[in-house]
């Protein structure tokens, strides 16, 4: 039986996904809902799949079997340039950021109608780009070292950078592999917010183990183990399910 479903009320609808590596399934028929304006959090154990749902969603890595629907728009299918365009944003563990040029220099190349590296003497820098590059480094709290060279940015900020730097895209879909790794806790806290403040008009997936954070963002967590779904819900019912202490919390 075709299991799909033709799901039109969330923005992000991944039915019966599955990818084998060398014959070893690292996502199994999985089935996960995204709402417009949600974060959505999926934590589990290493090697539970995790980065691999996103690596699917993006098109880094090819689905087995399954389906990935983005606003009706079948994803699979699609290279990765193409899922950008669609509206489809992703940050990875590492930031990948221009170190040696400043920060306003590293928004401006990321606003969609803005200088590409080879075409910048022809680019004029008009007020709708300088508009757009102050308030998105104000949204990520870079706002008074928009002339610092990033490689001088503190971990935190550089990785604040490249959430910036995906934002000024306005994409409807930011994925974020563990946004928080290496943050202080002050960086955790504004973090948080920042997240709160960007799922308005979008919505974000994030990959997390620091259930601190998870508590102060997690609109609905996905909890998976061994390419399946284990648990899912508030964090409230996923932390209290027996299940999820076992494999996961209580280790
Ligand atoms: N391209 C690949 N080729 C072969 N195996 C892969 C590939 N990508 C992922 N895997 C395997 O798939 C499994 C899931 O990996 P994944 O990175 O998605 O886990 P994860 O839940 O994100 O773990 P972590 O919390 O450690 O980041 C692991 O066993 C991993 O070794």
């Amino acid at each position: 039986m075709n299991t799909i479903s033709n799901n039109t009320d969330f923005l992000l609808s991944i039915e019966n996904l599955s990818v084998s590596f060398d014959g070893f399934k690292a996502v199994n028929d999985l089935n996960l809902y995204v709402d417009e304006n949600e974060i959505h959090v999926i934590i589990g154990p290493n090697g539970a799949g995790k980065t691999t749902v996103l690596d699917l969603i993006c098109g880094r890595t090819k689905a087995t079997a399954g389906s990935i629907k983005f606003r009706q728009k079948e994803l699979t299918q699609l290279r990765e340039h193409e899922i950008v365009l669609e509206g489809v944003g992703r940050k990875f563990q590492n930031p990948s950021i221009y170190e040696d040029l400043t920060v306003f220099e590293n928004l401006e190349l990321s606003f969609p109608r803005g200088r590409s590296v080879f075409g910048a003497l022809t680019f004029k820098r008009d007020a709708e780009v300088t508009t757009r590059v102050r308030e998105i480094a104000e949204m990520v709290f870079l706002d008074t070292l928009l002339d610092m060279q990033a490689a001088l940015l503190s971990h935190g900020q550089k990785q604040w950078l490249e959430i910036g730097m995906l934002l000024i895209q306005d994409p409807e879909l930011l994925m974020l592999d563990e946004p928080v790794a290496g943050m202080s806790v002050s960086e955790r806290k504004q973090t948080a917010k920042l997240l709160n403040e960007i799922t308005k008009g979008r919505s974000v997936m994030v990959v997390e183990h620091d259930m601190k954070f998870v508590e102060d963002i997690a609109h609905r967590v996905t909890v998976l183990h061994q390419g399946k779904i284990l648990s899912e819900g508030s964090m409230a019912k996923v932390q209290a399910d027996p299940k999820v202490i076992d494999v996961y919390l209580g280790h």
